[in-house]
């Protein structure tokens, strides 16, 4: 398998007059060609500004990168020059986030965003521009293909007639036009009732499965993310804890934060057990405790946690893990 994305050594700051929040603190993920990588951890650890940072979406100032690679089919991601970055959004990644409603602009129908939507995708690759009448069909197009009935109306339709989860797959339609390569999905479901996430969901692993597209999906519900991911990567307070194939993170967690979150879903075949929470909250990452994040809310801490980071090491094959107590 070769990578598709490599992050190293990441560390993104949001400096303002309170002083300067290390929200990411050393980023190190690979995202193989083809596969489904699933990102969860709690509100606020730092994921949708790691995935904002792919495209470069973290308004700077006050974003600061403050050491790292992210590395795209080879290339640094960071260093690209605007117009490099513009051709590389929508064509090789794309995009989908939580609230539809809020990326749809909601006095122009479906049809002018979607046809604006392509023909940006064609200005961006530098080729012809198509015109108005032929994005129009491909439009019709992407629309039967996220399985929305009756596209020539809904392309007449404004967003407000459309349900969540309708403008959610016009969305999903539009991320497809530039036919990209990896697809970074932000808490796609989230916003939306629980019947329709599980088809939206649906959708995305069909898509995933059809066009061969290399997925990356963050959520903060471990269901969603097991559901459709081969592999996870947990994230706390800006540092990644635990990456593990899918199944063997859910039977097996080796971080102690990994085995509280499962610990905290949930198992509706043995309702007699309550799920345990984590107790505390997330760190303020202003100043962030010392040594490992995580110390401050881990019953398994000693004083070599408050001291020391410790490093993200492969404890298993194919498994990695950020303790100093963790064992196989
Ligand atoms: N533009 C910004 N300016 C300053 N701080 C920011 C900005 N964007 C995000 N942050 C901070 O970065 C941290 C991580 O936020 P992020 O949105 O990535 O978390 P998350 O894990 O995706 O949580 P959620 O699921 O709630 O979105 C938070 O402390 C947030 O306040």
């Amino acid at each position: 398998m070769t990578a598709l994305l490599e992050i190293e050594e990441y560390r993104l700051a949001f400096d303002s007059f309170d002083g300067s929040a290390a929200v990411l603190d050393g980023i190190d993920l690979t995202i193989e060609a083809g596969s489904t990588l699933g990102i969860v951890g709690e509100s606020g650890c730092g994921k949708s500004v790691l995935a904002r940072s792919l495209l470069g979406l973290n308004p700077s100032p006050p974003a600061r990168v403050a050491s790292g690679q992210i590395r795209f089919e080879g290339r640094d991601l960071l260093t690209l020059r605007p117009a490099a970055m513009r051709a590389l959004r929508g064509r090789r990644i794309a995009m989908i986030f939580q609230d539809p409603a809020s990326y749809l602009n909601p006095v122009l129908s479906i049809a002018t965003q979607m046809e604006d939507a392509i023909r940006g995708q064609d200005a961006a690759a530098g080729g012809a521009v198509r015109a108005r009448r032929a994005a129009r069909a491909h439009a019709h197009s992407l629309l039967g293909s996220v399985g929305l009935p009756d596209p020539a109306r809904l392309l007449a339709s404004y967003p407000h007639q459309l349900s969540g989860g309708m403008r959610q797959r016009v969305l999903i339609a539009m991320a497809l036009a530039g036919d990209p390569t990896l697809l970074v999905a932000d808490e796609p479901t989230t916003a939306l009732d629980v019947t329709v996430q599980a088809q939206v969901l649906a959708l995305i692993a069909e898509l995933v499965r059809d066009r061969g597209l290399t997925l990356m999906l963050i959520s903060h519900d471990l269901g969603v993310i097991a559901a459709a991911c081969a592999r996870i990567v947990v994230m706390y307070a800006g540092t990644v804890v635990e990456d593990a194939p899918t199944r063997a993170l859910l039977e097996h967690p080796l971080h102690p934060y990994a085995q509280g979150l499962i610990a905290a879903v949930p198992d509706l075949d043995r309702p007699e057990i309550t799920p345990r929470g984590i107790p505390g909250s997330i760190p303020s990452l202003l100043s962030p405790p010392s040594g490992c994040r995580f110390h401050p809310r881990c019953d398994r801490a000693t004083a070599r946690c408050a001291a020391e980071k410790p490093l993200l090491r492969e404890l298993l094959p194919g498994r990695r893990v950020a303790c100093h107590h963790a064992t196989p």
